[in-house]
């Protein structure tokens, strides 16, 4: 705390490393880069700017840390939610109701209706009887809601099967072919405002082309609910574009993608809707960790960390590559199972790694963290919630062990004495 100063409750420093945030907070610890994620707020929007209109909603599932939301919606972002919880963390962070997407298969009454009363912009139908359901809360609170039809356009996304979504065999939208009539009964009935259409075919896509198939799709189908007299002026192409995991991997740049979405809806007079989360957050935050002991092994010894699955969960459901370097590096390497002290054998970070050698009482960290990291976090084994901390900086160098200048901003699930 030595290195600390609080003003208005939040901790400011000249120039913080990661081991004083270790000391401080206490490890395992998400650190999210301010600097990194308005960048990559920025070059999202940017890129997206050469479409003639455009809403931006982040994906809060990825991060809902409010400390995130709040810089989010500086940079004009609204958000794409999927559940009450999710959207009073959006409103308390400040992003205009009318900005708030709701998308979900299971949306309660309870959620439909406090979402009507707060005043959300846009409702993504994921099916007819949620349409009417809406309809009648709608009709009795005296309010329309305003919504689109979320379509499923049975494109593979080429991602991990546990989080493609726009198959037809998967649970997400409205069966393609009967999308059109769906849309027109649901455009005649009191208490709703069809503008549109939406769609997400999955998550962490490494290739434009499924998404292309699927928007060329849904163009289609929007000629043909137009042809039959409703009004399609938004719509919303979902999240999805993914980021690399691994030093080395290229991916394609949001310029591209955005360039594709320009050729594709050339003349479709839309407002053109977009919910990413990981290719905004997945960059901007590191999960640290400290390494337990060194265990021996067969072949490569077993590095435990004190980090787990309960903390990240995606190399558990997934098998999922977090990138894994030490905070001091030596410039030494050993091959390594990085494992948690969980009692389970799926909390396995990596097996039979090169890593930075680490021994006993090191600082490393898992990069990549920011997005689907600490939010599915829970308290498995009884380990208490992992923290986050936010640290505003314009420089991000991890493993060069700095991050500066430094403000830690905001955080949650913090020691009181942050609070
Ligand atoms: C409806 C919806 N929108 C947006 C996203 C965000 O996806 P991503 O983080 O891949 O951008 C998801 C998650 O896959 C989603 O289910
Ligand atoms: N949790 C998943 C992404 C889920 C996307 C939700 N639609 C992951 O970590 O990759």
């Amino acid at each position: 705390m030595d290195h600390f100063h609080q003003v208005n409750g939040v901790l400011h420093a000249e120039d913080i490393a990661l081991p004083m945030l270790a000391d401080a907070v206490g490890t395992p610890l998400y650190v999210y880069s301010r600097a990194t994620l308005t960048r990559h707020a920025r070059v999202f929007r940017d890129a997206l700017a050469v479409l003639p209109r455009v809403k931006l909603a982040f994906a809060v599932k990825s991060n809902p840390n409010l400390a995130v939301l709040k810089v989010l919606a500086a940079e004009g972002y609204g958000a794409d939610v999927v559940s009450g919880g999710e959207m009073e963390r959006a409103l308390a962070a400040g992003m205009a109701a009318e900005g708030i997407v709701f998308s979900g298969v299971g949306k309660t009454h309870a959620e439909l209706a406090r979402a009507l009363e707060a005043g959300i912009g846009q409702f993504n139908l994921e099916s007819e009887e949620e349409g009417l359901e809406l309809a009648e809360i709608a009709v009795r609170l005296g309010k329309t809601a305003a919504c689109a039809l979320r379509v499923n356009p049975d494109v593979d996304a080429g991602t991990h099967g546990k989080i493609s979504t726009g198959k037809a065999e998967n649970k997400f939208g409205v069966p393609y072919d009967r999308a059109a009539a769906i849309y027109a009964r649901l455009a005649t009935t009191p208490g709703l405002t069809m503008r549109g259409l939406a769609l997400h075919i999955g998550s962490q896509l490494s290739r434009l082309d499924p998404l292309e198939a699927a928007f060329t799709k849904i163009g289609q189908l929007m000629q043909a609910i137009r042809a039959a007299g409703h009004a399609v002026t938004h719509i919303d192409f979902g999240g999805g574009v993914g980021v690399p995991y691994k030093a080395g991997e290229v991916f394609p740049q949001p310029k591209d993608y955005a360039a594709m979405v320009a050729r594709v809806t050339q003349g479709w007079d839309i407002t053109a809707m977009f919910e990413p989360g990981r290719v905004i957050t997945g960059n901007t935050g590191v999960l640290m960790t400290r390494v337990v002991r060194v265990k021996e092994g067969v072949g490569a010894p077993w590095v435990v960390v004190d980090a787990a699955m309960n903390d990240l969960a995606r190399p558990a459901l997934y098998d999922a590559w977090h990138d894994f370097a030490a905070v001091s590096p030596t410039g030494e390497t050993m091959e390594a199972n990085i494992v948690g002290p969980i009692c389970e054998s799926s909390d396995t970070f990596a097996m039979g790694r090169t890593i930075d050698a680490v021994k006993r009482g090191d600082l490393a960290v898992f990069r990549t963290a920011g997005a689907y990291g600490a939010t599915m976090a829970n308290t498995y084994n009884s380990r208490p919630l992992v923290p986050e901390v936010m640290v505003d900086g314009t420089k991000w160098a991890v493993v060069a062990d700095r991050i500066e200048p430094a403000t830690i901003l905001a955080a949650e699930r913090v020691p009181e004495w942050l609070a």
